[in-house]
């Protein structure tokens, strides 16, 4: 035998060795270059069939009661129009900002900003709206990345007056179309495929409901044809799925409800969703949310549920008539 050889019996691991040697932690070579932090762990759950309520989503590991289950971006999202500061007038000197961003929703500080297009200041960068003649609206985003993810819907949104599709929601009391009106705007600038949301479909709908949502569809066609906005990509199923308005998150839609619920959704900073564990929740069970006030009474609660959500509701506490 060699001595190459006899070295080799005796210490296997050497020729290992040199071949990792310029990952080695000598003084010479410099320190260890830095391991990328291990992707998170996948959220401890799975949509699966329920029963009686069609889709739903089920624990995959037991969870603790006050865990975060997982978090959630939203698909679309629209702010409430009553945070969208409004001055009458053609010359507006001064405004307020809009105290939410215009895409991610999280809370602005009150600032003051003469109107240009677009206006830059202190990180914030706003927009004032050409679409109605008699009213102004301005806008703002949080950051240069929201304002960079909303130019190519917001420049489609600008262009059309929505001062009768925006007098409808405010009439009717519905926040629904605005956020089927910022979708189709998402759709026809290319930054959504016009069928994102067709998971989502409603498996019923009520003919009051499909009443609606034709004269939402009146007005939204209505203001992008008279822009000249070609409109031939939207389809009537862009207003069948998000009219039905919980559309608007992917994963946090598959949650049945619960009036006892196991699981509840906070939002704090923005319009991303976080889900919680209430209490301590099984290996395979399903996690449920209330969608409604649970301390309203029975009768009170099924109301809502049929008329406002569309179903019987079949939790145990609604069984047990309690
Ligand atoms: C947000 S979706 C939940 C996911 C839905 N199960 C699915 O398959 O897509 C709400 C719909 O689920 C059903 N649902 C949710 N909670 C229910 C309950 N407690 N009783 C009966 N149906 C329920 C109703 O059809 C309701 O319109």
């Amino acid at each position: 035998m060699s001595p190459t050889a006899a070295l080799r019996r005796q210490a296997p691991w050497k020729p290992l060795l040199r071949r990792y040697r310029p990952f080695s932690t000598s003084p010479e070579d410099g320190p260890r270059p830095p391991r990328p932090p291990p992707p998170p762990p996948p959220p401890p759950i799975r949509v699966g069939f329920t029963e009686s309520a069609g889709r739903g989503v089920f624990a995959t590991r037991p969870i603790r009661a006050g865990d975060p289950i997982h978090t959630a971006k939203p698909l679309i999202a629209h702010p409430s129009p009553s945070l969208l500061h409004q001055v009458s007038g053609i010359v507006v000197d001064e405004v307020d900002y809009i105290e939410v961003c215009y895409f991610c929703l999280k809370k602005l500080g009150r600032e003051k900003s003469a109107v240009s297009l677009p206006i830059q200041d202190g990180g914030s960068v706003a927009y004032e709206s050409a679409s109605a003649s008699t009213i102004r609206e301005t806008i703002c985003f949080c950051t240069e990345k929201c304002s960079e993810y909303s130019k190519g819907f917001y420049e489609i949104e600008r262009r059309a007056d929505w001062s009768a599709f925006d007098e409808h929601c405010r009439e009717q009391e519905v926040k629904y179309p605005l956020l089927v009106k910022r979708f189709a705007c998402m759709v026809l600038s290319g930054a959504s495929g016009a069928d994102a949301l067709d998971i989502l479909q409603p498996a019923r709908l009520f003919p009051q409901n499909i009443l609606e949502m034709e004269e939402e569809f009146r007005l939204l066609k209505d203001a992008f044809l008279t822009a000249g906005i070609a409109y031939d990509q939207m389809s009537s199923s862009v207003i069948a799925n998000a009219a039905v308005g919980n559309a608007v998150y992917m994963l946090p839609s598959f949650y049945n409800h619960d009036c006892d619920p196991n699981a509840h959704i906070i939002w704090i900073d923005n319009a991303d969703a976080k889900l919680k564990a209430l209490r301590d929740i099984e290996e395979g069970e399903e996690l449920r949310i209330c969608y409604i006030d649970a301390s309203m009474d029975h009768d009170a609660r099924k109301t809502l549920l049929l008329e406002g959500f569309g179903f019987q509701c079949c939790c145990p506490r609604c069984m047990a008539d309690d």
